[in-house]
């Protein structure tokens, strides 16, 4: 694979009606640098997010991703360029309700084109200590059990980019490390880079901001 960086975005600019919701000058993504995307409540950080995996088109700027410019190559190469290379655990997690654990997986790498991989599925699983709850209805599951399933999901198609949205802000303190140091030890054995969107100071202690976003107010007209 060419060497160029994860992702590299230039004066992206996003809007909301008339309101500018994002706003970032450079931001660089090296394969390996995990980090952090930092910013108040409504900072632009979900909107960033959702721009790198393609699910939105910012109405500024270049933004390239494995070297794929994603504002010129439609909405099936933005959707083929995520399925294959990018992680989501959703601030809300967005499991689907009416299916196993196990097949919330399946389901990911159906969506993304790709057969089952049964071994695949149930070693995460494993990884992510939930071996035994693979016939299990989310629902059936501690909120900390849902957001590992969470994140086996964003790992079972093999992503180059892990992206995490506010995973820790609504936890206490031990709860918060457990939760960041199950993002990064899959991340490390999954070989993925991880970036994760928070407003939660105590995340600067185990990761370096990569980009910190000004709160609405302070960002010119
Ligand atoms: N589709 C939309 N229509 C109108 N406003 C929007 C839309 N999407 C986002 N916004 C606004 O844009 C701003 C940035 O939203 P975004 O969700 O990206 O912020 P955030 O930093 O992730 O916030 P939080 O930490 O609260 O989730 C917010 O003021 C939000 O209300």
């Amino acid at each position: 694979m060419p060497d160029h960086d994860l992702a590299e975005l230039t004066d992206v600019v996003h809007h909301a009606g008339s309101r500018r919701i994002l706003e970032v000058s450079k931001l660089t993504l090296a394969r390996g640098r995990h980090g952090l995307l930092l910013g108040p409540s409504g900072s632009g950080k979900t909107t960033l997010l959702h721009a790198l995996a393609g699910l939105l088109v910012p109405d500024q700027g270049s933004l390239l991703l494995l070297g794929n410019d994603l504002r010129s190559i439609g909405d099936v190469g933005r959707d083929r360029l995520r399925a294959d290379h990018v992680g989501i655990v959703f601030q809300q997690l967005h499991l689907i309700a009416a299916v196993s654990v196990a097949d919330n997986l399946r389901l990911a790498r159906r969506l993304a084109g790709k057969g089952p991989d049964e071994q695949a599925i149930m070693d995460l699983l494993a990884r992510v200590g939930l071996a035994d709850r693979a016939g299990t209805l989310p629902a059936d599951l501690s909120q900390g059990e849902r957001q590992r399933v969470a994140v086996a999901r964003a790992l079972v198609n093999q992503p180059s980019l892990l992206l995490a949205d506010e995973p820790t802000s609504a936890l206490d303190d031990a709860n918060c490390d457990a939760v960041i140091d199950l993002l990064l030890e899959q991340a490390d054995l999954s070989g993925v880079t991880l970036l994760v969107a928070t407003h939660d100071r105590r995340l600067t202690a185990r990761l370096p901001v990569l980009l910190e976003l000004a709160r609405p107010v302070e960002r010119a007209a």
